[in-house]
């Protein structure tokens, strides 16, 4: 594997809050790693480390670089963005763009000017007359035009509509990831993602407890949807969730038997967000 991220015992406190705990991880090169975990479970004290914007304990190598000592160097070949996405209020949008142009060396000026072309967002606005929303819109815009070898998103589309939604991530997919590329993606919105990712991760209490590419994930977890007087034969079956649905419950196995599983009922993929719900929780779903 052509790595890109290696940490080894990577932790994090805050006076005496463990935010990560001895993390382990490794991210090879061409990868879309999608990083899942409840509020609160260290995701974005992890991307920060990474990033070299908070300083963690641990072995930690991003592209070659230790991001504590050569954060200016890493830089060079990494894009990030951040949950609390910022830009200066009094700048235009041309303004801004002139600004990253001048200061990025891989910075495409026309590519963010097509980015902006999907939105609402007029070049000579000035950001603080901006919805919320145009601001992400036009922070997005900015960081996809940057060619980097490692894009981290730390949740992209907060405050973002469902429809610049999908077309920022149909974007992200088909106009800036190569084989060169390596992004990691947070998000509660787990649904939108899953269709593009390589890797999953869970991150829970600091840790990373379940680390899965998406093939793997295809094959291992199954969804049957079994009517009453089978559901002691299904729990037999040691399913890892349930969730209870009209008329029965479906429940989520993890390594079962194919054969076993289609003599309960209809089977079919499990999603991210059920096996997540699942392992995490560990019981029943709504
Ligand atoms: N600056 C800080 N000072 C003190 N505690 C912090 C600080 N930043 C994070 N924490 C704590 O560290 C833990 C991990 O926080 P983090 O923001 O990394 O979680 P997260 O997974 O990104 O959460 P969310 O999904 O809610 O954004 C939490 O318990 C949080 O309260």
């Amino acid at each position: 594997m052509n790595q890109v991220i290696k940490t080894t015992g990577l932790s994090k406190s805050y006076g005496k809050k463990q935010a990560l705990e001895k993390l382990d991880l490794e991210i090879g090169a061409g990868r879309i790693v999608g990083l899942i975990g409840p509020n609160g479970a260290g995701k974005t004290t992890l991307l920060q480390s990474l990033l070299g914007l908070c300083v963690a304990d641990g072995d930690i190598d991003v592209l070659g670089f230790d991001p504590r000592r050569e954060r200016a160097k890493m830089l060079e070949q990494v894009c990030f963005i951040a949950d609390t996405a910022t830009l200066p209020r009094w700048m235009t949008v041309k303004q801004a763009i002139a600004y990253v142009a001048g200061v990025h060396p891989n910075f495409n000026e026309q590519r963010a000017r097509d980015f902006l072309a999907k939105t609402k967002v007029p070049l000579n606005s000035r950001i603080r007359t901006l919805s919320k929303g145009m601001v992400t819109q036009v922070h997005l815009a900015l960081v996809m035009a940057i060619d980097a070898k490692l894009l981290v998103l730390d949740e992209p589309t907060l405050g973002l509509d469902l429809l610049y939604r999908r077309t920022f991530y149909d974007a992200l997919l088909n106009d800036y990831y190569d084989d060169d590329k390596t992004i990691i993606i947070t998000t509660h919105q787990v649904e939108e993602i899953e269709h593009l990712l390589t890797d999953v991760m869970f991150i829970v209490d600091g840790d990373v407890v379940f680390d899965c590419d998406l093939d793997t994930f295809e094959s291992r977890y199954r969804k049957v949807t079994v009517a009453g007087e089978q559901q002691s034969q299904a729990e037999a079956l040691k399913p890892i969730g349930e969730i209870r649905a009209l008329g029965g419950k479906q429940y989520i196995y993890e390594d079962a038997d194919p054969q076993a599983l289609q003599a309960l009922g209809d089977v079919a993929r499990a999603s991210l967000a059920e096996v997540f719900v699942a392992k995490v929780q560990g019981g029943s779903q709504a």
